[in-house]
């Protein structure tokens, strides 16, 4: 499992370790493992770090501080060292005192210009971490959009990504690497924040923390969560999902949502609807029934919505009134949002929201939210939207998009790290449903349910497409037994699909490569 915390509480146990310790030591262990990880970095590219050249971007707190310090490690071990100070008075002493003693350039912005930066073969980016507040400000806009240097390593964190959200407010440096100190932060984990990052280090300085505001699974925490059949296994107690989707104008979306649920681990699928005799004719194994979810036999969780159309109300209104946990997708979503949460008020089982923003946009304007949002804004706030509604509805609240964040009404929140923008196809939200109905019926709890459903599905989309080629919603289903089975083996996910490949020390099965960053911290 991965790990994230908020700045608030970064700064809280910062606090209560360096009461304990001498001025300088925290700092001085993030620095060594900073400065160890460029090192690494320039001898993978250069052979050496001797003889390469180095430009540190340095803002005007302990970011640059810390930055500056590394600096001065790497020009001791013969690299060229240039700092810039983006803010020259008020520029870390210490730091630049240490740079200066090791021989390194100190230069303003004005005097450096861009050469310095695009011509280094690593940068460090330490104009802001945890203290920063909107986009990069005018000195330091200009290197985001100037040719790229050899590496450029994020010192704790990409500045311009806002550090709890991932939100980003204006112009932002993007990283080939994060180096984040004693604890991951929320907006490394979440886009348009982890598309910044580059491939996350983590270096661990001793902090003692509480409960992460995020996390994100990683292969063996997924397998510890699927559900496996035992010998006193039969369909009933693996759990029988049942599935109220599709209509006469969306057939197809009943389908995709009966293969994701069949390969979700429950015993059985039940189908309620319209287009029951293609489910039958496609998936004989089905059972069957017309109707709505109240006529329907037992089932231990229900899938309402996808493909919907003129039935969605009906079947919403029904599943609801059960004492199983309800998953509400797509047209269920558009229903729930004209009714509001007050109807799920009097559910006793819980519920799981899985909205795209648009769907977010409705829900949270249905919840008397304010004007209503913009879609775009609410992606751009994942893990806050995500929060807000579950809040809103008091349910588990799956937002889906480029980084699938999922978060329960108590704070806990997930964010997937196995996305693929190869899974922006039609239907593919169908076959999500199924599947973490499937998991609910199975007797995950929503969070586990619904995060270890993103999960698999951002693998299976990333092993549909393979080395990188556009797939279908089908193509998604057939590969959840192959995932299931490089979850429970170990195996690496499939490469070269969405965002591209990274490091192998940011692969969501969480295996580090030789030279990946001193693993450290609690990961
Ligand atoms: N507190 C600690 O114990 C440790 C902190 N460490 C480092 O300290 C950092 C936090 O340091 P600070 O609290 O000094 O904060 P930062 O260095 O992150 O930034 C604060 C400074 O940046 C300015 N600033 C804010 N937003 C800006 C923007 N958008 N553009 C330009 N300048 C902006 C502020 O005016 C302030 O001077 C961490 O991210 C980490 O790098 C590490 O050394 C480990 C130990
Ligand atoms: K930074």
């Amino acid at each position: 499992m991965r790990h994230a915390h908020t700045v608030e509480q970064v700064r809280a146990a910062e606090a209560a370790l360096m009461a304990r310790l001498p001025d300088g030591t925290l700092m001085q262990r993030a620095v060594a493992g900073l400065a160890a990880t460029c090192a690494r970095l320039l001898a993978g590219a250069r052979g050496r770090v001797y003889g390469s050249r180095v430009v540190v971007l340095a803002g005007s707190g302990d970011n640059g501080g810390d930055a500056l310090y590394a600096g001065a490690l790497l020009a001791r071990r013969g690299a060229a060292v240039t700092a810039v100070l983006l803010d020259p008075a008020r520029a870390h002493p210490g730091g630049l005192a240490a740079l200066r003693a090791a021989r390194g350039l100190v230069l303003t912005e004005q005097e450096a210009g861009l050469a310095a930066f695009t011509g280094a073969d690593l940068a460090l980016d330490g104009i802001v971490g945890i203290g920063g507040r909107g986009g990069l400000r005018p000195p330091a806009q200009p290197y985001a959009a100037a040719p790229r240097p050899g590496t450029v390593v994020a010192v704790d964190v990409p500045s311009g990504v806002d550090p709890d959200t991932g939100e980003v407010p204006g112009v932002a440096l993007r990283a080939d690497v994060t180096v984040a100190f004693g604890t991951l932060k929320p907006g490394l984990l979440i886009d348009p924040g982890a598309s910044y990052a580059g491939a996350v280090q983590l270096v661990g300085i001793g902090l003692d923390l509480p409960p992460a505001a995020l996390t994100a699974l990683q292969h063996p925490d997924v397998a510890a969560l699927l559900p496996r059949p035992d010998t006193e296994s039969d369909k009933y107690r693996r759990g029988v999902v049942g599935v109220a989707a599709g209509s006469a104008r969306y057939p197809g979306a009943a389908l995709l949502a009966v293969a994701g649920a069949l390969r979700g681990g429950a015993g059985a699928v039940r189908y309620v609807g319209t287009a029951a005799e293609e489910v039958v004719r496609r998936f004989p194994e089905v059972l069957v029934t017309e109707g709505g979810p109240a006529g329907a036999g037992r089932v231990q969780a229900w899938v309402v919505g996808p493909g919907g159309g003129e039935g969605a109300e009906r079947a919403l209104r029904e599943a609801l009134a059960s004492d199983v946990p309800v998953l509400v997708d797509a047209d269920g979503l558009t229903e729930l949002a004209r009714l509001g949460p007050a109807a799920l008020a009097g559910r006793t089982a819980p519920t799981l929201l899985t909205p795209h923003t648009g769907e977010a946009a409705r829900l949270l304007a249905g919840a008397d939210q304010g004007p209503p949002p913009q879609a775009d804004g609410l992606a751009a706030a994942r893990l806050r939207t995500a929060h807000r509604l579950a809040s809103a509805y008091r349910a588990t609240a799956l937002l889906k998009g480029s980084t699938t964040v999922v978060a329960e009404p108590t704070g806990e929140a997930r964010s997937n790290p196995t996305g693929t923008s190869w899974l922006a196809t039609a239907g593919s939200g169908d076959v999500l449903a199924g599947l973490a109905g499937s998991l609910l019926a199975a007797g995950l709890a929503p969070l586990d349910a619904a995060s270890a459903a993103a999960y698999l599905h951002g693998l299976a989309g990333r092993r549909a497409a393979g080395r990188g080629a556009p797939v279908t919603a089908t193509d998604v289903a057939r590969q959840l037994p192959a995932v299931w089975r490089d979850v429970h083996g170990g195996a690496a996910p499939a490469r070269g699909a969405g965002r591209g490949a990274r490091p192998d020390d940011a692969r969501p099965d969480g295996r580090r490569a030789a030279a990946g960053a001193r693993p450290g911290g609690r990961h």
